[in-house]
This record gives structure tokens, C-alpha cells and sequence, in this order.
């Protein structure tokens, strides 16, 4: 495995910082104690997990009492609609986005075979939603509006805020996986219509399988996971105290250093859209116009294939992505770009560089000098012109199999 790879996959995981790893590693073998036991021993290692409450908490603009350690992004989401719904039981309906994340769409799917109804609210060539749809499709039996703060994919940012208020003037719950904004936009929950909001450890530095969900003070909640009444009774299970100390150090370094941070990257990430548009023909930005995250770019090549571009790269030590992480791998176009509207050539040839605060000016530089070597090679290569590009995008559905 290449340690000095060029790495602009933040979005997929993050490298650990090192003072994240420094803060944990005593609660391995030195302070291991059960924070939930009487003795002083397990009392000491308790004070330390309130500590990295108090850490995330701060980061979200919200109260310790709020806060309920999971184990990452997936949980956050599973646990927040289905107590949603629990708590409401009379209501039957749930809104979402056709771009969220697997770990509510595939929830929603399920409830569907339940005798749920689901709305996917659609978006438009620039990764927008429509609010109208949004307030045309709620009713007094939606329980649960779940819509995401920014798009692992594209970056796009929804309107949170303006969501929030239409949702709550129908009398629905409103949840937000924010795991890829957290960290990358202040947030305030204080001042928010946010009930439950989801965020995920390994996006900010910290270790895999930690993360924490936030729900707002007097939001009934019903626990996923239950037992031995931990996390005053939301989810139980011996907490998993060394990553959730990390996770602490690492909420605290990310509001840090966000403000500084996020103004580079986004400088850094101007600059690589921009050269690249102005070097390679035939290439477009997806969500472009659109509030984005600063740290992300989904590009379009047309004419070549996404993972051979990544292909590419790699020969020059360089980590991109074609997608989400979990869908990478399977030939299936992504689902995101879809629900776009994108034509066929610019689905198959997009890929994603995603930065963070350690991404450096030489880096970028290193991509710009490759990339138009690599695209020219491919096109050189590709079979397709225009004109067949065009026919493919006719038969796309048939192709895909897609119903429509
Ligand atoms: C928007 C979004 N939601 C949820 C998840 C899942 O988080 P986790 O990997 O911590 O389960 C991810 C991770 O890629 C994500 O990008
Ligand atoms: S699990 Fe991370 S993008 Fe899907």
C-alpha cells in the first residue's frame, strides 16, 4: 500500500490526526476501566467520555444532554427514522431525497415493504431540490422528513434551514445526515429546525465506527439499540470509550480549525476546477452553480469511463473516486448523478476529488499536471464520438435496465 499517495478521497474516510490517535491511545490499556461502573477507576474514565460530549456538543451548537454516541453515520441514520416513526406510530409517511445516502434509502425502501409511503423528492440538473415539490408533498400523516445537509457525491448543499421551516409548520420530525457538512459548515443547533442530525467520525479525522447522533431536547426518542440502558437509555452497549475520546479531540480540532480550513480548501479546489475546465475540452462540473461544500468536486469527462480515469491516477499515486465508496466497485452508474438528469457520457465519466486541511498546494498542482495527459489518452482509446455518445444516451434506460 502506497503510504506517500496524493490523497483526495476525504469524502470516502479520512486519515486519523495524529493528536486523535495520542488522545485515545491511553484509554486502551492505561485507563480501561467501564465508565459505568462505581469505582473511581471506571469514574475517571466516565469524567473523560463527558469531556468528549462536551467536545462534539460544542461542535454542533448543541447541549451534552443531546448528544448520544454511535457507532458512525449509518447508525445515526437507521436509529433517527426509526425512532421517528416509533414515536409516531399514527403516521404513515416519510419524505426524502432521491440522492440521500444508502443508509436512508435502503431504510426507506424497507419500510415501504411495510406499508410505508415514501416520497423522493427529485433534483434538478444542478443537484437542487424543488421546494415546492417539498411542501406540495407534505401532509398530516408525514411523519419524518429526512432530507441530507450535503451530498457525499457532488457536494451539493441543500437549504437546510428554509427545509426545516416547511417541515415544521406541518407538524413532521426533521432529520438531517449531515455527515459529510459536519465539520465543513458551522453549525448551530441552538438556532436550528434540525430535530436529529447524523454525523460520522471517520469523515473528520477520527477512527471508523464512532460517531454520534444529536436529538433535540424534548424530541421524543425511541432506541434502536436497547439493553443495559447506556447513553441514558438511547443506546445501549458498552460504549467504545477509546474512539469515543477520539472522537471528542477530533470535534474540537475540526472547529478549530474549520473557518481557516475550509477558506483553503475551497481556493485550492477553485483552482483545480478551474484549470482543469480550462485545459481538457469536453469536461463540466456537476453541481455546478449550486452551493457546494468547499472541499469537493465531481467532475464529468465525456466520451471515457470514470474508472478509468481513477485507473490513471492511480499510476501517478493519486486517490480519487468514481462515486460513493460503497458503491465503487459495482458497475452501476451513480445514483445521485442519475436522479440529476445527467446525459450518459458525463454519468460514466465522473469522478470526485475530495480535500481536507492536510491537502497541500503541491498536490493539487500534481493532479493538474497529469490529468490532461490521462484524459487524452483515454479518448484517444474510446470508441465513442459524438455522434454513438448520442445514440447511447437514447438507449440508456433500455441499457441500464432501468424502468424508468
Ligand atoms: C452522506 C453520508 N451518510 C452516511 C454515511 C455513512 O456513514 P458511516 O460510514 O459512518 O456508516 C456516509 C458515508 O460515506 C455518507 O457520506
Ligand atoms: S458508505 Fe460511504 S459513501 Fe457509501
Amino acid at each position: 500500500m502506497k503510504k506517500d499517495c496524493i490523497y483526495l478521497d476525504n469524502n470516502a474516510t479520512t486519515k486519523v490526526d495524529s493528536q486523535v490517535v495520542e488522545a485515545m491511545l491511553p484509554f486502551f490499556s492505561e485507563y480501561y476501566g467501564n465508565p459505568s461502573s462505581m469505582h473511581v477507576f471506571g469514574g475517571q474514565v466516565g469524567k473523560a467520555v463527558s469531556k468528549a460530549r462536551e467536545q462534539m456538543a460544542a461542535l454542533l451548537g448543541a447541549e451534552e444532554s443531546e448528544i448520544i454516541f454511535t457507532s458512525g453515520g449509518t447508525e445515526g441514520d437507521n436509529a433517527a427514522i426509526r425512532s421517528a416513526l416509533l414515536a409516531q406510530p399514527e403516521k404513515r409517511h416519510i419524505i426524502t431525497s432521491q440522492v440521500e445516502h444508502p443508509a436512508v434509502l435502503a431504510q426507506c425502501k424497507q419500510l415501504e415493504s411495510k406499508g410505508y409511503t415514501v416520497t423522493y423528492l427529485s433534483v434538478n440538473r444542478q443537484g437542487q431540490l424543488d421546494l415546492d415539490e417539498l411542501e406540495a408533498s407534505l401532509t398530516g400523516n408525514t411523519a419524518l422528513v429526512s432530507i441530507m445537509y450535503a451530498n457525499n457525491e457532488t457536494g451539493v448543499v441543500f437549504p437546510i434551514e428554509q427545509i426545516g421551516l416547511r417541515v415544521k409548520s406541518s407538524g413532521a420530525l426533521f432529520h438531517v445526515d449531515a455527515v459529510q457538512a459536519v465539520g465543513k459548515i458551522p453549525m448551530n443547533m441552538k438556532t436550528s429546525t434540525i430535530d436529529m442530525l447524523t454525523m460520522s467520525g471517520h469523515k473528520i479525522h477520527a477512527p471508523k465506527g464512532i460517531g454520534a447522533l444529536y436529538v433535540r431536547r424534548g424530541v421524543r426518542f425511541r432506541p434502536m439499540v436497547i439493553g443495559g440502558g447506556q447513553e441514558r437509555g438511547r443506546r445501549s452497549g458498552t460504549p467504545n470509550v477509546p474512539a469515543i475520546i477520539a472522537l471528542g479531540q477530533a470535534a474540537e480540532l475540526e472547529l478549530m480549525h474549520l473557518e481557516e480550513a475550509t477558506k483553503r480548501e475551497r481556493k485550492m479546489r477553485d483552482r483545480l476546477e478551474q484549470t482543469l475546465i480550462a485545459n481538457i475540452p469536453d469536461c463540466e462540473i456537476n453541481g455546478y452553480g449550486s452551493e457546494r461544500l468547499p472541499n469537493t468536486t465531481s467532475i464529468g469527462f465525456k466520451y471515457i469511463e470514470g474508472e478509468a480515469i481513477l485507473f490513471g491516477l492511480n499510476q501517478y499515486g493519486i486517490c480519487a473516486s468514481s462515486g460513493s465508496a460503497c458503491s465503487s466497485g459495482s458497475l452501476e452508474p451513480s445514483h445521485v448523478l442519475r436522479a440529476m438528469g445527467l446525459p450518459y457520457t458525463i454519468l460514466h465519466g465522473s469522478i470526485r476529488f475530495s480535500l481536507c486541511r492536510y491537502t497541500t498546494d503541491d498536490e493539487i498542482d500534481a493532479v493538474i499536471a497529469v490529468m490532461p495527459g490521462i484524459i487524452e489518452r483515454l479518448r484517444a482509446l474510446s470508441p465513442f464520438t459524438d455522434d454513438k455518445a448520442a445514440w447511447l444516451q437514447e438507449h440508456e434506460q433500455t441499457l441500464l435496465g432501468v424502468k424508468s
